[in-house]
């Protein structure tokens, strides 16, 4: 890939020190046109860091980016303008009403005033907030907020927007719901970058993530691919009666297995075939079966085989 417009974002050796603390260590990255990115990580992997200086709100201590090709520090005008921001804290002004924080953000980028009323009245509809249109901010619940502060970072129109922690504290049902509205916004052709700790965030959304850790990425790819390449692609977890099972490898599609405490943990490669063998292996052996779960790997098994840590401590 090269670092012309097509790319949404290009980064190339981005660096953030703190005195001495290394928030972003030499990251290289791009991003092309429609993507939706997801940057995974726990606390303090650098995620918000990043996005700070790609925002044009914090400056790089070396290394470069660009915005469709707008760097980010020469042409940080430019490239500002192309960009919706939501950062992870609310920032709301409490003295305005919710649709004034919509409008007065617009007025910043210059929109024409009837441009930007009819423009809130469209974010407020779609992010099912019309009724609170003339509420002061700080009346809203979280949830509500969390769509405001989405809600405000559409004003302009970005072409690239930045997502803090876009769900945290928000409950499931909402969640789910705001996961739809990024869905569309990103079908309609507006590149998305999220950070997150919730995995199936990740999953349900993004087309590639990058896993963070400790200021670098550590892994980079599609969340399957990701889940293909460093762990296996499930496990089984079988109760059983005693602490004995018949050697298990000779099982085809095991690649290992583990036994504690009546607890049987099988990785295999391929559940829908493997599953049935392995029961049958150990019934044939002997072996009483209480009970039997299939579990999927996720990106925190990828957070984990490459790190020996959770994502979320
Ligand atoms: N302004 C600052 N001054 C000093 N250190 C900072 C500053 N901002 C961030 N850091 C440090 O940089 C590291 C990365 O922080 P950052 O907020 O980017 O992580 P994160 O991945 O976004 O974490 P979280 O998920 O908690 O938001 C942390 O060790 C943090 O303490």
């Amino acid at each position: 890939m090269g670092t012309t417009e097509e790319q949404a974002i290009s980064i190339r050796g981005l660096t953030k020190r703190f005195n001495g603390l290394t928030a972003v260590d030499n990251v290289g990255l791009d991003i092309g046109t429609g993507e939706f990115f997801g940057l995974l990580g726990p606390n303090g992997a650098g995620k918000t860091t990043l996005i700070r200086m790609l925002v044009g709100l914090s400056t790089p201590t070396s290394g470069s980016a660009s915005i469709l090709g707008r760097d980010i520090v020469r042409d940080a005008i430019e490239s500002r303008k192309l960009i919706g921001v939501a950062p992870q804290e609310y920032n709301f002004d409490e003295n305005l009403k919710t649709k004034e924080i919509l409008t007065y953000h617009a007025g910043y980028y210059g929109m024409p005033k009837a441009e930007r009323e009819k423009r809130a009245d469209d974010i407020l509809d779609f992010l099912e907030i019309s009724d609170k249109a003339n509420e002061y901010c700080d009346k809203l619940s979280g949830g509500m907020k969390r769509r405001l502060l989405i809600g405000r970072a559409l004003m302009q129109r970005p072409k690239v927007l930045f997502l803090d922690e876009p769900t945290t504290g928000v409950d499931v049902q909402l969640r789910r719901a705001l996961w739809g509205m990024l869905k569309k916004l990103n079908s309609e052709g507006t590149t998305i970058v999220l950070t997150t700790h919730y995995i199936e965030e990740a999953e349900s959304l993004c087309g590639r993530v990058a896993i963070m850790d400790h200021g670098r990425f550590i892994a980079l790819g599609t969340p399957d691919a990701l889940k293909r390449r460093e762990v296996d692609s499930s496990r089984l977890e079988f109760d059983i009666v005693g602490d004995h099972v018949p050697d298990l490898t000779s099982v085809p599609g095991v690649i290992r297995y583990s036994l504690s405490r009546e607890k049987l943990i099988v990785h295999v490669s391929d559940t829908s075939t493997a599953a049935v063998k392995v029961l049958d292996f150990l019934r044939s052996g002997g072996v009483a079966v209480k009970s039997m779960h299939v579990r999927e790997s996720t990106l925190e098994d990828v957070f984990i085989k490459m790190t020996g840590r959770e994502l979320r401590e």
